[in-house]
């Protein structure tokens, strides 16, 4: 006869392979291990917090950060792959950095934007979250100490500079201290899971710019209309059934929209840089940590041979420059401001002897910072 069905639910263990069974009491026993260590280094930082208070010296410390991490991803013997190191140890410091004092990040917001994720990537999810309406904002709230570091976007891989930041570093007191860079994947999000029936859709005028060709194919009549960001597009797109949204699946989820069409973005690789600001009062330079960039505007008279002067000092110095860009300076008199990324720290002495010789040769000179090289 057979048994007769039993009401108590059965043992999951009851079900599962004995080998499975063993292997997963091995990951308790780690992860107990590996908790009972984190704890010890927390303790450790939060040593390290104190020792700063009574200095008076800042917490957060990019160059240290970059440095645990370039050297744990030398020596990771694997089968952990080297680029999950970062993501894993920026979370670390990120908890052991909160237990020291809290970090307060301002960014582009509202909630789900690439900023917000940029922010996490960079600080990692132990900080307390500023969003800002607008870059402009962004930077007044670091500038006024209500936030002690801002994320500002600066540069797509598709669409070229974010002219809104790169002119307010022309001017302002902040300064760079470290960058960061994101996969930007654009998804068309919507309260119906259909295309038909949109009457306009909303985002950040560089998102719409990033997905001009697939909008152009699939919803050539629907109206492009700019908004403040891709997640205030997304919030929008909740409140009414005509509207859709292009932004990220994150920003999708916090708003209950359906991913209409996933990753709408023209160019497959398309990534966006950030760079992260602090005030100089509040906030030293980065030290050194072997892997770093100075970011400089710099201009030079309008006159034959004025460019050329400028690359001189840098390979007098053997100085690489990994970025060039130019904006208008706005004069009517077809003068331009370049921005300018070197390979180094300004402690170093080729790059000190040759900034201190491009000085010489420019009409502006302005160092917007010097910070870590993005490791991921
Ligand atoms: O080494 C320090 O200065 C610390 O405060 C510790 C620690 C860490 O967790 O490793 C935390 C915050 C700093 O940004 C750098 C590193």
């Amino acid at each position: 006869m057979a048994d007769a069905p039993s009401d108590a639910p059965k043992s999951a263990a009851a079900d599962t392979p004995p080998e499975l069974l063993a292997l997963r009491h091995q990951i308790d026993a780690l992860d107990r291990d590996l908790l009972e260590l984190l704890n010890r280094r927390a303790g450790l930082a939060l040593a390290v917090g104190e020792l700063k208070k009574k200095e008076g010296s800042v917490v957060f410390r990019p160059e240290r950060e970059a440095q645990v991490i370039d050297g744990l991803k030398a020596v990771n013997p694997g089968p952990l792959k080297k680029d999950s190191v970062a993501p894993i140890w920026r979370e670390i410091m990120s908890a052991c950095r909160a237990l020291e004092t809290p970090t307060r990040v301002a960014y582009l917001g509202p909630a789900g934007t690439f900023s917000e994720e940029a922010a996490l990537g960079f600080f990692g999810a132990s900080i307390v979250r500023v969003p800002c309406a607008s870059i402009d904002e962004v930077f007044h709230t670091t500038s006024s100490g209500a936030a002690d570091f801002g994320v500002v976007p600066v540069e797509n891989s598709t669409e070229g500079v974010v002219a809104r930041s790169l002119d307010i570093f022309l001017t302002t007191p902040l300064f760079i201290i470290g960058e960061t860079s994101l996969f930007v994947r654009h998804n068309l999000l919507r309260k119906e899971n259909a295309l038909e029936g949109i009457e306009v859709v909303c985002a950040h005028p560089q998102a719409l710019a990033q997905c001009h060709g697939w909008l152009s194919h699939h919803l050539p009549n629907v109206e492009r209309r700019p908004v403040s960001s891709n997640a205030e597009g997304a919030r929008l797109a909740a409140l009414d059934p005509r509207l859709a949204g292009i932004a990220s699946a994150r920003a999708g989820s916090e708003y209950g929209l359906h991913l209409v069409a996933p990753a709408i973005q023209d160019d497959t690789h398309n990534r966006t840089r950030f760079a992260i600001v602090t005030d100089p009062h509040r906030h030293p330079a980065p030290k050194a940590s072997g892997h770093d960039c100075t970011s400089l505007i710099v201009s030079v008279t309008n006159r034959p041979g004025a460019l050329h002067d400028m690359l001189v000092p840098l390979k007098r110095h053997g100085v690489s420059m990994t970025r060039f860009e130019s904006r208008p300076a706005r004069s009517g008199q077809w003068e331009y401001y370049f921005y300018v990324d070197l390979q180094g720290h300004p402690d170093e002495p080729h790059v000190q002897s040759a900034m201190m010789e491009l000085r010489e040769v420019c009409a502006f000179f302005k160092v917007l910072g010097t910070y870590p090289i993005d490791v991921k």
